[in-house]
């Protein structure tokens, strides 16, 4: 297993200063930037889109991480791909047609996640590990920053990390969702290799950034 990646989500940042934001994070030893896209109908909330992803792709070179909450979600992925992610993940209960999504993001040339909810069983991967770089566990209800940790999530991180194994595929396990130092480590031992995490990042403000993340690393 790889050690822990951790992917600050910008959900929690101050919009008003993103650029020096996602600077700032990377500065603090972000190895991914996660971007939290959400659509207002899929989710009880709307974040922002690719046109603000693409103002902030110059000013750092770490991975975008991008998490569409959007449904039907198969028209947005090119222009999520154009405005410079580097990993697309969608959800598996965003439409009839997931494996067409992640056939999709594949032929343009990102790596392909998928993300579960918290009421969606670790079976429902069963005929998709055989196509995706991540897999994305929601340990909260998708929609908003700030939520508590759901802990039965831990249980189902270690059956996926368990079928990644057997898979033999090289799958990044990645949780978001109510993630603090705590949490943190508790998932890593279920098997979780990457962690989004808003509030215990941008915590305290950019003083603090690199503390945190440091703190989630355990
Ligand atoms: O996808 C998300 C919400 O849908 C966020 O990434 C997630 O909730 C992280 O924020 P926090 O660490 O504050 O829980």
């Amino acid at each position: 297993m790889q050690p822990v990646r951790i992917a600050p989500s910008i959900l929690s940042a101050d919009f008003a200063k993103l650029g020096g934001e996602v600077r700032a994070i990377d500065a603090a030893g972000a190895d991914w930037i996660h971007i939290d896209v959400m659509d207002g109908h899929f989710v009880p909330n709307i974040s922002f889109g690719p046109a603000v992803m693409k103002s902030v792709r110059g000013v750092t070179t770490k991975p975008f991480d991008v998490h569409l909450m959007i449904a039907p979600v198969d028209a947005y992925l090119d222009a999520f791909a154009e405005a410079g992610a580097d990993c697309i993940t969608v959800h598996y209960e965003a439409g009839p047609h997931i494996h067409r999504s992640l056939q999709h993001i594949k032929s343009l040339g990102k790596r392909a996640g998928i993300v579960i909810c918290p009421g969606t069983p670790a079976k429902m991967l069963d005929y998709l590990l055989d196509m995706v770089d991540l897999v994305l566990v929601m340990s909260v209800n998708p929609g908003f920053g700030g939520q508590s940790f759901i802990p039965s999530q831990l249980k189902k991180i270690a059956a996926i990390r368990n079928m990644i194994d057997k898979s033999g595929r090289a799958i990044d396990l990645e949780v978001d969702g109510g993630v603090d130092a705590e949490w943190a480590k508790r998932c890593i031992e279920a098997g979780a290799d990457a962690l989004v995490a808003g509030t215990s990042v941008f915590r305290g403000g950019p003083d603090h950034y690199a503390a945190n993340i440091a703190a989630l690393r355990g």
